[in-house]
């Protein structure tokens, strides 16, 4: 049984995408040298020691036929798993300490703060309780600022598609907080007062937001919020739990911990999420529910530096970032709610380009990262199948172009049999379009066109990557870029070379699939 690792060389992030192609192949024998692998691929950050890197995902796959198991690590903005052991928390003094700085020399106003902190827990929220399941969320707020964060979560999950609630028994007579009062009374949210509120908050609620207090919390919980924890407390009891209970989503703190000690007695709010804002304070260390969030995306360096802050990097443009790794999940159990609008035949157009245009064009309008990216089949003369995501460069009435190497694994395949298999899947718009049908080269005018159309760092990147092939190391590949780099240093152009190529066309359009996912009417032959 032979394995395959593969993984990319640590390079900046700017020739990273211009080298993804790049891999280094090494040959292993058995199993269990495959089977650490992959153990050790499980936190594939480790491979990737460089500061510059944000995150990475592995990924696997097993050729049946082959028995060849490969391996790999890409870089991607993916959710950053934090290893919690190393990031800092805070003492209470140091964190009112940061509020401090923040408000004061640093000309934060607590208004953007708060704004942001909510988003955070709203943004931190929808990422793990999706609307369709858990719509229902009652946000209790107590009288400061943790409280302030509870009103601006419930007015983003507002706006994200939850039903919120309110209970704010003690209200703070300040302008902000009138303000995002009048903010939610606008948006027709229920104030519900502690007399409102149901003896068993289960029936009513999928998500109780404990937004009552934060860091400057101390001593022991005074009326009316005594009671209110303790109805928390009772639903995060395993004996008094019911069987359908509501999340527990925390903000900053579980309310009623000591802020460092934590749930000392053991008789606290034990909540299914936290979302620690700016930094997590040292009671965060004893949370022990399946969903540790950071968010408080503004965090300036100042701050950073003074306090020595080691903090996970936020992925993307993500408010919030998991600390930990999320809960194993029984991949049976995952669905989503199919809710589809119909897909008639009136509706789609009579030429299949048009109709894939127009949905290119939605999946554009929708934001979607990528829209491009499509997964393309090939099989060589063995008719082993594979598959892999690449990029869409163009489309009209002749087909579909995308660039590879000639020397390429799905090159060979090509070559040897000149059919392809192109998948979109636009999952946000729930749409797939597949396209079946022969493959042929376009002209080398066209393939140098758009090799010169590249940034230079991919120029070079693309001649560097001896695609699919053997080679010693990682710094091999570093070496070949910088002799390249320094070889082109006084050349304009840079010279296709042998491997000119790039370039492949899906020339016919006889099988055009458009496929409305997750709906009961659904697949359109054009
Ligand atoms: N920099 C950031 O990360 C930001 C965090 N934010 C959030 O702000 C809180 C801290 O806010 P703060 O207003 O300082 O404090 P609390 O929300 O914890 O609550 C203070 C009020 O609670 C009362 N309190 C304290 N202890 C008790 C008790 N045992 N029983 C009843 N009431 C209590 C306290 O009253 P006192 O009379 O005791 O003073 C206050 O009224 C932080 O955790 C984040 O959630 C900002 O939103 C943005 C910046
Ligand atoms: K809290």
């Amino acid at each position: 049984m032979i394995f395959t690792c593969r993984t990319f060389v640590p390079i900046s992030p700017l020739l990273l995408n211009q080298l993804l192609p790049i891999k280094f192949v090494q040959q292993h024998q058995h199993l269990s040298q495959a089977k650490t692998n992959l153990t050790s691929l499980q936190s594939p950050v480790s491979l990737l020691p460089l500061p510059r890197f944000i995150a990475s995902n592995s990924w696997w796959n097993w050729n049946w036929n082959s028995r060849r198991y490969c391996s790999g690590v890409v870089m991607a903005s993916v959710n950053g798993v934090q290893d919690p052991q190393s990031i800092s928390y805070l003492r209470q003094q140091e964190a009112a300490e940061i509020d401090e700085i923040l408000m004061g020399p640093l000309g934060f106003s607590v208004d953007q703060l708060m704004e942001l902190a909510g988003l955070s827990v709203a943004t931190a929220i929808a990422e793990v309780y999706k609307p369709n399941e858990h719509n229902r969320v009652l946000a209790i707020c107590g009288p400061g600022n943790n409280g302030g964060d509870g009103l601006v979560a419930a007015r983003h999950l507002y706006h994200f598609g939850y039903k919120p609630y309110v209970c704010y028994p003690k209200r703070t007579p300040k302008p902000l907080y009138n303000c995002l009062v009048t903010q939610l009374e606008s948006l027709s949210v229920p104030f519900l007062s502690v007399e409102d509120l149901p003896m068993d908050l289960s029936d009513s609620f999928d998500i109780l937001i404990d937004a009552v207090f934060g860091f400057s919390f101390h001593g022991t919980p005074r009326p009316p919020f005594d009671d209110m924890i303790k109805k928390l407390v009772n639903l995060s009891n395993p004996d008094l739990r019911p069987s359908k209970s509501p999340a527990i989503v925390s903000v900053d703190i579980p309310s009623g911990w000591h802020v460092e000690e934590g749930d000392s007695s053991g008789d606290g709010i034990k909540p299914d999420m936290l979302v620690s804002l700016t930094a997590p304070k040292l009671c965060a260390k004893m949370f022990s529910g399946p969903h540790h969030f950071l968010g408080g995306r503004f965090v300036p360096p100042p701050i950073v530096e003074k306090f020595k802050l080691q903090l996970p990097a936020y992925p993307g443009t993500s408010m919030c970032v998991r600390i930990g790794k999320p809960p194993k999940v029984d991949i049976s159990a995952l669905r989503e709610n199919y809710i589809s609008p119909e897909l008639l035949e009136e509706q789609v157009e009579a030429d299949p380009f048009d109709q894939f245009q127009k949905w290119f064009d939605d999946a554009m309008a929708a934001g979607l990262k990528e829209p491009n990216a499509m997964s393309l089949s090939t099989a060589g003369s063995d008719r082993n199948l594979s598959s892999r995501m690449v990029l869409l460069k163009g489309f009209d009435k002749e087909g579909f172009v995308w660039y590879t190497n000639y020397e390429s694994q799905k090159a060979r395949d090509i070559s040897e049999n000149p059919r392809a298999s192109l998948l979109f899947y636009w999952d946000a718009l729930n749409r797939q379009v597949r396209i079946e049908g022969p493959v042929a080269k376009v002209s080398e005018a066209e393939s140098e066109q758009y090799f010169h159309s590249r940034p230079r760092g991919s120029q070079i990147g693309a001649i560097a990557s001896n695609q699919s092939s053997v080679i010693p190391n990682r710094q091999y590949l570093h070496q070949v870029y910088q002799d390249l780099e320094a070889k082109y240093s006084g050349l304009v152009l840079i010279p296709l070379l042998c491997r000119r190529g790039y370039l492949m066309i899906l020339s016919h359009s006889q099988y055009l699939y458009f496929v409305l996912v997750k709906s009961l009417t659904s697949c359109f032959l054009l």
